[in-house]
């Protein structure tokens, strides 16, 4: 096992917006991490390797021990409900979830269908809402699904509202605010508790 404290960070718009959140809590982060295809990175000046991770999958390397410490949205965390504790609110790649659809249409009656890339998240809103849907998965232009008839509504990200915008579709529901988060194995931090806390300090007093 490595001595160096192991971050998940999501490869994706998040990574940008966190590599210079670090920077700024004064981590020394080579070139590398501006440009390159690697998927471990040391930086053994800083006592850190980096492993750059699908945003959806950071909160399982951290749960697994593999990583110690993972950034991730919240939305991910939400849908996953992984075993990891979440210690600080970065307030990076703020988005938020919401119900969208074609506009002045209600959802139908019988089995109405709900397409996302969240499905837990959909299940746990329309079961508060006291409405039994069918959830439809996708893993991307969740968008398209009103459109082309595969369903009532969807559940997504919405950031500017650029994309529902000129897909023609409308917000129904805003379900949750979403930022990206620090979150770490219970495990790890038992053991490098004096690391993990130095660099939530750090990054707290920048955020
Ligand atoms: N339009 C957006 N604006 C701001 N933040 C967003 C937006 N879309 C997603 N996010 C946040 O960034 C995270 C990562 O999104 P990103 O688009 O980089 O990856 P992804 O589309 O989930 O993954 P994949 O690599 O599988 O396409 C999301 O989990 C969410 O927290
Ligand atoms: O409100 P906006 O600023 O338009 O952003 C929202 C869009 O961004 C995300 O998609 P992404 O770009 O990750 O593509 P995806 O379809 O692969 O999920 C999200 O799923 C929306 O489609």
């Amino acid at each position: 096992m490595s001595n160096l404290l192991t971050i998940a960070m999501p490869k994706g718009r998040i990574f940008i917006e966190a590599v210079e959140l670090l920077r700024k809590a004064g981590y020394k982060l080579p070139p590398e991490f501006d440009d390159s295809r690697k998927l471990i990175i040391d930086v053994p000046e800083e006592g850190l390797r980096f492993i750059l991770a699908k945003p959806m999958d950071v909160a399982t390397y951290v749960e697994h021990g593999v990583a110690d410490v993972g950034i991730a949205g919240k939305d991910v965390l939400l849908e996953e409900e992984r075993d990891v504790y979440e210690l600080l609110d970065l307030k990076i790649s703020y988005c938020y979830l919401a119900v969208a659809g074609l506009p002045n249409t209600k959802m139908n009656d019988v089995a109405p269908r709900v397409a996302t890339k969240y499905p837990n998240v959909a299940e746990a809103y329309f079961r508060e809402q006291g409405e039994q849907v069918e959830i439809i998965k996708l893993n991307g232009s969740i968008e398209l699904a009103p459109i082309i008839g595969l369903s009532d509504r969807i559940v997504d990200i919405v950031s500017t509202g650029r994309t529902l915008k000129e897909n023609g579709l409308v917000e129904y529901e805003r379900i949750k605010d979403v930022t990206s988060r620090i979150v770490v194995n219970p495990v790890s931090y038992r053991l490098k508790d004096q690391q993990i806390d130095d660099m939530v300090k750090r990054l707290s007093e920048v955020v």
